[in-house]
């Protein structure tokens, strides 16, 4: 099997340890990578970096894609970086409002992934719309509601359903459950965790919440200071973690 996404020397620095440097990792179909560390180790740079949002100082990073039989993220051009983004790929971000459109409903918020791949018949649209605000469990009676009228885990749920729709087969998320009071975080993770396995999504997750990593990631990537000083099975490193850091990073969660 070819993996999805084979990433080589990532490397983009904004100072001395600033940023990511010299990752690579292959991640398969199907697989959840989760990227954890301390606050500015370079997670989110190293996400931005990965997704094509940010062009690195050096590195590659090449996605076997439906059609595309490796398509080189950098040497591509900016139109096919956005147009993956739209359609193969995903990103969740944070905080919804940066990842929905916060102005049109719930339902043009699903289908505007479907227009964009020429889904034009309003039938088609709207039937999309309701079926995924059921998969993420919001009533599908919001349909024509403004996401502001939303709470903040419905959102974030619409947030999901509105890259979802396209069938992407990599979702890359920050902090996903970030901003959420807890028992929100746990119906979301949930709900992100079965429709993970039931849609075999590659998932690269950035988090600084260790229970978020065991729950959702396969594999996890420690990141300190701009470097991987970790990786392996998640059960592995958060059972018997090997680096020092890393011991720090487990034992720090443990302790009340
Ligand atoms: N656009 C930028 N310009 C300058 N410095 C930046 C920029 N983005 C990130 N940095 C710096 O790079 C380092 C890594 O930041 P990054 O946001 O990737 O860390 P992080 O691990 O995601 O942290 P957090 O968990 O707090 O989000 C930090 O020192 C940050 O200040």
């Amino acid at each position: 099997m070819n993996p999805l996404l084979s990433v080589q020397d990532l490397t983009l620095l904004y100072g001395p340890d600033k940023g990511c440097q010299d990752v690579s990792f292959q991640l398969y179909p199907g697989e959840v990578l989760g990227i954890v560390g301390e606050s500015g180790s370079g997670k989110s740079t190293l996400l931005s970096v990965l997704s094509g949002r940010t062009m690195p100082d050096r590195g590659r990073v090449v996605y076997h894609g439906r059609q595309a039989a490796g398509m080189d993220l950098y040497r591509a051009s900016e139109a096919q970086r956005r147009a993956l983004l739209r359609t193969e790929w995903g990103f969740v971000e944070q905080n919804p409002r940066d990842g929905l459109r916060m102005n049109v409903s719930a339902g043009a918020n699903i289908g505007e992934r479907l227009m964009a791949q020429g889904v034009r018949h309003y039938g088609q649209l709207r039937q999309a719309g309701l079926q995924w605000l059921k998969q993420v469990e919001i009533d599908p009676a919001r349909i024509d509601d403004l996401p502001r009228t939303f709470s903040g885990g419905m959102q974030q749920r619409l947030q999901i359903a509105r890259n979802l729709v396209s069938s992407p087969r990599l979702i890359f998320m920050d902090e996903p459950t970030g901003g959420l009071d807890v028992s929100v975080q746990a119906h979301l993770l949930d709900l992100l965790r079965s429709l993970v396995r039931e849609l075999q999504l590659a998932v690269v997750i950035v988090t600084h919440d260790l229970a978020v990593a065991r729950l959702l990631a396969d594999r996890l990537m420690v990141m300190r200071r701009s470097r991987v000083v970790e990786a392996g099975l998640t059960d592995q490193i958060l059972d018997d973690p090997q680096h020092a850091y890393s011991q720090l990073l487990v034992s720090s969660v443990l302790q009340p």
